[in-house]
């Protein structure tokens, strides 16, 4: 499914400029692009946006064609729409297993249905003991956890927003190709500040400062 956000335009209350205005991006269905520009910038508000969290004050997201907003955010969500975040937020005593299938359990989904891919999930992220504690994983196990976690329901669009800025380069890139990898039939939107994970994204799309250029753009 393509997402294309057309004419975006949000403008936090109180701040003096908004932060996007008049933001278009268009990502090709299956295809995964990456986010750049400085802190502050609005990476994350487009994120946001395009992931139904939050309603722009001007403009429109179509999600394969459609007209989407954040009134479908209940249902889109943790289905067709999934989300990788910075921090990870698993649930600390609750096993690698159980922090994967979790939210499906919420959604209605039966453990039985659903065991045996996030079992195969976890091992695909590298997870070797679906049973151990989360409490014990490092960072980075932590978020090939929320990678399986994310691709648990087969999201045909994922957001990530900055999955790998809480681990070192390394680990960071190795978990961004895991997500690009593994999510190969969705639609991705991934910011980051690493050029290297950017890279390993089919395009780039540079958000500028709009307080330098008067409003957010996306370089070709
Ligand atoms: N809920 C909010 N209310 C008010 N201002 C906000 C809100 N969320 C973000 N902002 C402001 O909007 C601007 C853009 O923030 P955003 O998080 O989208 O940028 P970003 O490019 O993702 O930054 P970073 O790379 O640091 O994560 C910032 O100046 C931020 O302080």
């Amino acid at each position: 499914m393509s997402v294309e956000l057309k004419g975006i335009t949000v403008h936090y209350p109180g701040a003096p400029t908004p932060v996007l205005d008049g933001y278009d991006l268009f990502v090709p269905s299956r295809t995964s692009t990456a986010l750049m520009g400085p802190s502050g910038a609005g990476k994350s508000t487009a994120l946001a946006v395009a992931g139904l969290l939050l309603r722009p004050g001007a403009g429109e997201v179509l999600i394969d064609g459609r007209l989407r907003t954040v009134e479908d955010a209940p249902t889109a969500l943790g289905g067709e729409i999934a989300w990788i975040l910075q921090s990870v937020n698993l649930l600390p005593r609750r096993s690698a297993l159980d922090n994967v299938v979790l939210p499906a359990l919420a959604r209605g989904r039966r453990r039985s249905e659903v065991e045996d891919h996030a079992t195969e999930l976890l091992h695909e992220v590298g997870i070797t003991d679906p049973h151990q504690p989360a409490r014990t994983l490092s960072g980075g196990q932590a978020q090939r956890v929320g990678v399986a976690r994310a691709l648990l329901g087969a999201p045909t669009v994922l957001i990530a927003d900055e999955p790998t800025a809480n681990l070192d380069l390394t680990t960071g890139r190795q978990i961004a190709e895991l997500i690009l990898r593994l999510s190969s039939a969705a639609t991705v939107l991934m910011a980051t500040h690493d050029p290297q994970v950017a890279a390993m994204a089919d395009h780039t799309a540079v958000i500028t400062q709009p307080a330098e250029t008067g409003g957010a753009r996306v370089a070709p």
